[in-house]
């Protein structure tokens, strides 16, 4: 066990913090992979037709291909008879030959027979099979979905940048692409700290509690494009801190570790990886003031390199953890993960209620946005204790965090605040 060392480091603010983080990560390179593969992830390079949509002249209705002109003087009372001389499922690779007074059957999405420039929707004949009796006279070019009228090959279909939705998916299909060029989802190993963490559902001695924190920050990296790789929790203990990230340090992209990252006897975070170059120091802000940042040496490489996994050392308090997750953890796995957009959208709010904060940080306040009944939005503290940053339980009802800037240590109800509207 080492002894934890004492912050030396001045107080950064937030941006300063989140500038230096977002200095030192970069976009990953770019990979190649399966269409299926490619939800919510960034596109690398435009994605081009490869084939034209509609790639084939095709009927837009079950119906009749036939010739205009052979239908022209149908009605009602005095139907025109066509022989039919094909029956074309949707699929069907036949291109009939169509005579003056033929038609071929024909269904939705099936290829238009090359001698046929209209198709009279079933409804319009009495739907015979042997010879049909067509009803309505037919519009030039009805029903026809023509070659490329979507797009054609070669045509920019989505353009490098774009996080690529269900929608994305289905156009880079539809134009014959099967592989994407993307940004990879970044892999992070989240591992908790503290000798008093027990499994979600294990009973608890004294001075025990559950990880929280493991799982709040899986689903945060989930929900914000990452891949996350649980690696449990550690007690304090130095050598079993260290073992784990280096045994996994070669297969992520970032650690983020909570807990043992402030001044205690047994803050082993801070112990094991200052001394490997990983920034210690306040931030300014509330909750979220011990922050740890820099890189995880691979081994065989240099402890200077900054080549190693990014790792976060956050501190222990779970709404520490989620309010520096959303400050600083999140915006750089955007990054890697090629976005350009790696902010939520803010809006100004009015508060209904007044509270403290501590002079000289920034403070981030759970709160919950109402909206009246003309749609204004209002927030109010999510918590009975303010910002209290163990308040772990009462954080579910928060959908929104409010930003109180450094210099105001009191909050009036009717003050119209920053707020982030969060998931
Ligand atoms: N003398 C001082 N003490 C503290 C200071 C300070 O400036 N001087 N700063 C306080 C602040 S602010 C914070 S934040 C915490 C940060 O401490 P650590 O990062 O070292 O975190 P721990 O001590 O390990 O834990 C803090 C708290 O969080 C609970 N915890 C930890 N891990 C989990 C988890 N996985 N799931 C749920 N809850 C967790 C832990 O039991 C503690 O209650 O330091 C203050 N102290
Ligand atoms: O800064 Mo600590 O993160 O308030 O509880």
């Amino acid at each position: 066990m080492t002894l934890g060392a004492p912050t030396a480091s001045p107080p950064l603010s937030v941006t300063e913090h989140l500038d230096r983080i977002l200095g030192s990560v970069t976009r990953l390179p770019a990979v190649t992979i399966p269409i299926a593969h490619a939800l919510n992830l960034t596109l690398a390079e435009d994605v081009h037709a490869a084939v034209s949509v509609p790639s084939f002249d095709n009927s837009a209705m079950d119906g009749y291909a036939l010739r205009r002109v052979d239908a022209a003087a149908a009605t009602a009372e005095t139907p025109v008879a066509f022989r039919v001389v094909a029956d074309l499922p949707a699929g069907s690779a036949e291109n009939p030959r169509l005579g003056s007074g033929e038609a071929a059957r024909i269904m939705t999405g099936a290829a238009v027979p090359d001698d046929a420039d209209c198709i009279v929707p079933i409804e319009d004949t009495d739907q015979g099979t042997q010879t049909v009796l067509i009803s309505r006279a037919p519009q030039a070019a009805a029903h026809i979905r023509r070659e490329g009228a979507d797009v054609r090959t070669g045509d920019t279909v989505l353009t490098a940048g774009r996080v690529l939705g269900p929608r994305d998916l289905a156009a880079a299909a539809a134009v014959g692409v099967s592989d994407l060029s993307v940004y990879p989802a970044p892999r992070v190993g989240v591992l908790s700290t503290g000798s008093e963490l027990r499994e979600p559902g294990t009973p608890l001695e004294r001075g025990q509690i559950h990880d929280s924190n493991s799982l709040l920050l899986a689903a945060m990296i989930a929900e914000g494009g990452g891949i996350p790789i649980q690696l449990g929790s550690v007690p304090d203990d130095n050598n079993a801190f260290e073992e784990i990230l280096r045994t996994h340090a070669d297969q992520v992209d970032a650690f983020v570790t909570s807990g043992g990252v402030s001044v205690g006897a047994y803050d082993i975070v801070k112990a094991v990886l200052a001394p490997l170059g990983v920034w210690f120091g306040p931030v300014r802000m509330q909750p979220g003031k011990p922050q740890g940042f820099g890189r995880f040496p691979v081994a065989g490489e240099p402890t200077t390199a900054a080549t190693g996994p990014a790792i976060f050392a956050l501190p222990g308090n779970p709404v520490s953890v989620f309010v520096s997750f959303e400050a600083f953890v999140r915006p750089a796995l955007l990054t890697m993960a090629g976005r350009s957009q790696i902010f939520r959208y803010t809006q100004r709010v009015t508060t209904s209620v007044g509270w403290r904060s501590p002079a000289g940080r920034a403070q981030y306040m759970p709160t919950i946005v109402d909206w009246d009944d003309a749609g204004t939005a209002s927030i109010r503290p999510a918590t009975a204790g303010g910002s209290g940053s163990y308040l772990v339980a009462s954080l579910a009802k928060a959908n929104a965090l409010a930003l109180v800037p450094e210099d105001v240590t009191e909050v009036f109800a009717g003050d119209v605040l920053t707020v982030t509207l969060v998931s």
